[in-house]
């Protein structure tokens, strides 16, 4: 089992969500367009795609925070919810300003929404020390939230927005405020957490790494639409479009006239020759930088190298196919380049995407 794999044990806590058509417009300007979503119980989509696409507007009409443009657009298991306010619709939320209580304890923040439904003492002390332990802030209890962390913070958060049982848990950048190393550990907990709880959960972020990591499906979001929805496998390996292509992740294009199956570029003791098949055409060939392997041999692709950057396991090589025709490549950097030298390689075939190009 992946990390990306539902757990089938896990009992399912969340609801199912489906939108109709469903779109919002301020003044005038429709900023999320008629939207079709299945998001069924107990999934984590993640809402990915540049600022400004509408990621929050949809998260916040899943919440109840916006009305939507139509009635019976939005229905949690089946039951339309759209007029439903969003203290009756049971979500939970976690944002990226944490909202805690700061002059009460980690404990007393989780027992907070638990208190105000008027649960009994001892079953909110239990569900309290099970919901901290669940997300490793057991020994933090007592602490005020003024002297934790901010992933500490961010994981009491959590706690707290599972405490009320929510039918869908909603995340807006939740580990937006973080730094990176702190960001890179808790995208993979945050993550394993959730499908530990099994809730349906709907996280908006802006991240393409952390929605790889967090989601069992991603929605990638342009300009109010859904440009592409998909496991982040397929969303990485086989984009629908330039857009998707670029957002997720490096892409290479060589563009040019495949004839005779073959897409050919000549340089001054360069070329990339690659045997993709097919009719003759116009065609952007393109593959990321890791599809790239060093080829002794009568290698597809030769060409100049201009520049590297060191990552720690492995290193970006820009290199240039042809004057101005630069491919970004990764490879493992215990190996040295130095500029103007000629690097040889092949592309896995599996890896090469092509996008259509006009005639
Ligand atoms: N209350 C509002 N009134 C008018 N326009 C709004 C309102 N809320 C959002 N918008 C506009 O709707 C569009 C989508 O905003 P939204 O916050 O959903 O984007 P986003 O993808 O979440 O962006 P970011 O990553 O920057 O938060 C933006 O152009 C925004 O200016």
């Amino acid at each position: 089992m992946n990390a990306h794999t539902a757990n089938p044990t896990a009992a399912r806590r969340g609801s199912s969500i489906t939108t109709r058509r469903l779109s919002k417009t301020f003044n005038g300007v429709t900023v999320l367009q008629p939207t079709d979503l299945e998001i069924p119980a107990g999934e984590i989509l993640v809402l990915l795609g540049p600022s400004g696409c509408g990621k929050t507007t949809l998260l916040r009409l899943i919440a109840g925070l916006e009305q939507p443009d139509g009635p019976d657009m939005i229905r949690f298991d089946g039951e339309d919810v759209g007029g439903v306010p969003i203290e009756k619709r049971n979500v939970g939320m976690v944002f990226q300003s944490y909202a805690l209580f700061p002059n009460m304890t980690v404990a007393e923040n989780v027992a907070y929404g638990l208190k105000i439904r008027r649960i009994g003492r001892a079953q909110r002390e239990a569900e309290t020390r099970r919901l901290l332990a669940l997300v490793g802030m057991d020994e933090y209890a007592d602490r005020r939230i003024s002297a934790i962390s901010g992933g500490q913070r961010q994981r009491t958060a959590l706690a707290r927005a599972l405490a009320i049982k929510p039918r869908v848990l909603l995340l807006d950048e939740p580990l937006a405020a973080l730094d990176a190393v702190l960001r890179e550990r808790l995208r993979v907990e945050i993550g394993l957490l959730l499908r530990e709880f099994g809730i349906t959960a709907v996280y908006v972020t802006h991240d393409q790494a952390e929605a790889m990591a967090i989601g069992d499906r991603i929605a990638v979001m342009q300009r109010g639409r859904i440009a592409q929805i998909g496991a982040p496998q397929t969303i990485y390996h086989r984009p629908a479009n330039d857009f998707v292509a670029d957002f997720v992740g490096t892409m290479n294009r060589l563009e040019g006239r495949v004839a005779g199956g073959v897409l050919a570029i000549e340089g001054d003791g360069t070329h990339a020759r690659l045997d993709v098949g097919g009719p003759d055409r116009t065609a952007a060939i393109c593959f990321r930088p890791e599809a790239a392997r060093l080829s002794a041999g009568e290698a597809a692709v030769a060409a100049r190298v201009v520049a590297s950057t060191f990552f720690g396991a492995t290193q970006r090589l820009v290199a240039e196919v042809a004057p101005g025709r630069r491919l970004q490549l990764d490879l493992s950097s215990s190996l040295s380049f130095t500029p103007g030298q000629i690097v040889a390689f092949d592309i896995d075939p599996q890896a090469i995407i092509e996008f259509q190009q006009e005639a």
